[in-house]
């Protein structure tokens, strides 16, 4: 009896005992898995955010590179003045990408206007126009004008041609599809749209001139089958459409004749007298004077040229009016002037006389005086430096592929062999 109350009390203790080590045990476990699971987390928290560490060293930079992006961006363009609707045109400007064209086209789009560049970079370049890409009041369109366009425009100024002789000369009849079907087919699209068209003519159709200086009344003198006259003719030409399409159509026009212009963006193969001397002086190389140096010129400063297009587009004399500086100097002078201002050591050369080379050109500007207001205002000579340093940079830019223009003849291109 006493065995079996003594068993029952063993084995109630051992029950209890049982209860507390398997409730210790149940603890014990609970504890092991909250601690295997929290420190899981915690793992898995840490490894987050070494991961989101990870991606932030990354994006951070990114980060910084689009907000300089955007400031860029925003901040790229030069400034332009803000046109209410009323007072902002839509402008078209052929040859824009070109050395006056780039010019124009700073000019309107700074005051305000929407300005659609026109060019088949012949010897326009889109780095004159570069600064605009992306601009919501500017367009960029490659196209050559000897085929039709069809935009909406308030004023054409057309004034895509090659200007400079051996550029000119080089695909005579290119030039002359460019100044006749091109100015016609602007003329077209300004009686379309109801436009106003300003050409951008040229002292040229003045040709070898016999009177001195040359006023707008004067008819001109043009040798109409020598090397100039794609160019000369080409122009004249255009002249005649346009008064043709005044007066049969009713388009309003405007035509400036334009005598010899220089500055920055002209291109270093130009070939014109103020980009040869400048780069020749620049480059220790002789200064190529054709013929005996004799003949003169009168040079405009580019912004000068510039303001008197636009002053003549948005007046209302419809007939030509010359747009140049009377200052006139022969060419030797102008050789000795670009030597003395580069500080060059650079020979003077004497080559033969270029064929056709008008003798003697100055602009009279009384015409644009009385009816623009306008006149040229940059001295010579702040012009040519003002060029000195335009080449100058163009010359470090291209230090590797140096260009020394050679006093070669226009490039003629020569007719296809025929097959039969
Ligand atoms: O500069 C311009 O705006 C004008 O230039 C040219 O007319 P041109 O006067 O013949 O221009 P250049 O080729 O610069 O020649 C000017 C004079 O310098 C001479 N020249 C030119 C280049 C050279 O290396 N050496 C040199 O003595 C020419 O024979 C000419 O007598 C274009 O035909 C015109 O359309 C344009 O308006």
């Amino acid at each position: 009896m006493m065995k079996k109350r003594v068993i029952w009390l063993i084995s109630g203790i051992n029950r209890r005992m049982m209860k507390l080590l398997i409730a210790l045990a149940l603890i014990a476990y609970i504890a092991s898995v909250w601690g295997t699971y929290t420190s899981m987390r915690t793992i898995q928290e840490n490894g987050e955010l070494q991961i989101e560490r990870k991606i932030e060293e990354v994006i951070a930079p990114l980060r910084e590179k689009i907000r300089d992006l955007e400031v860029s961006f925003t901040q790229k363009y030069p400034p332009v003045k803000f046109l209410s609707e009323k007072d902002r045109k839509r402008i078209l400007l052929t040859g824009g990408a070109g050395f006056v064209g780039s010019h124009l086209a700073d000019k309107l789009m700074m005051d305000g206007h929407e300005v659609t560049v026109v060019d088949n970079f012949f010897t326009g370049r889109k780095r004159n126009v570069e600064h605009w890409i992306g601009h919501e009041n500017f367009e960029l369109i490659n196209h050559d004008v000897v085929e039709p366009l069809y935009i909406e425009v308030d004023q054409i100024y057309h004034l895509a041609s090659p200007a400079s002789p051996p550029n000119y000369m080089y695909n005579p009849i290119k030039t002359l599809k460019t100044n006749t079907i091109g100015t016609l087919n602007m003329l077209g699209l300004a009686k379309r749209v109801g436009a106003r068209l300003l050409l951008a003519s040229t002292s040229e159709v003045y040709g070898d001139p016999e009177v001195h200086p040359q006023s707008e009344e004067y008819w001109g003198h043009v040798n109409p089958i020598g090397p100039r006259a794609c160019y000369d003719e080409g122009k004249r030409v255009a002249e005649t459409m346009c008064y043709a399409y005044m007066k049969q159509e009713g388009v309003e026009v405007r035509v400036a004749r334009i005598f010899n212009t220089f500055g920055s963006r002209m291109h270093m193969n130009d070939g014109r007298v103020v980009s040869n001397f400048i780069l020749q002086a620049l480059q220790g190389e002789p200064l190529t004077v054709y013929g005996s140096g004799s003949q003169t010129r009168a040079f405009q400063y580019v912004s000068d040229l510039v303001n008197g297009l636009v002053s003549l587009m948005n007046s209302n004399v419809s007939s030509p009016v010359n747009l140049g500086n009377p200052e006139e100097h022969t060419i030797l002078e102008f050789a000795r002037l670009i030597k003395d201002l580069v500080g060059s050591r650079s020979q003077i050369q004497f080559l033969p006389e270029a064929q056709d080379d008008p003798q003697r050109r100055k602009p009279d500007i009384t015409k644009a005086k009385m009816m623009l207001g306008w006149e040229p205002v940059v001295p010579l000579e702040e012009g040519i430096n003002k060029t000195i340093h335009y080449f100058s940079k163009e010359l470090e830019y291209q230090a590797n592929n140096q260009y020394i223009p050679k006093p070669k003849q226009a490039r003629i291109k020569k007719g296809r062999p025929r097959h039969n």
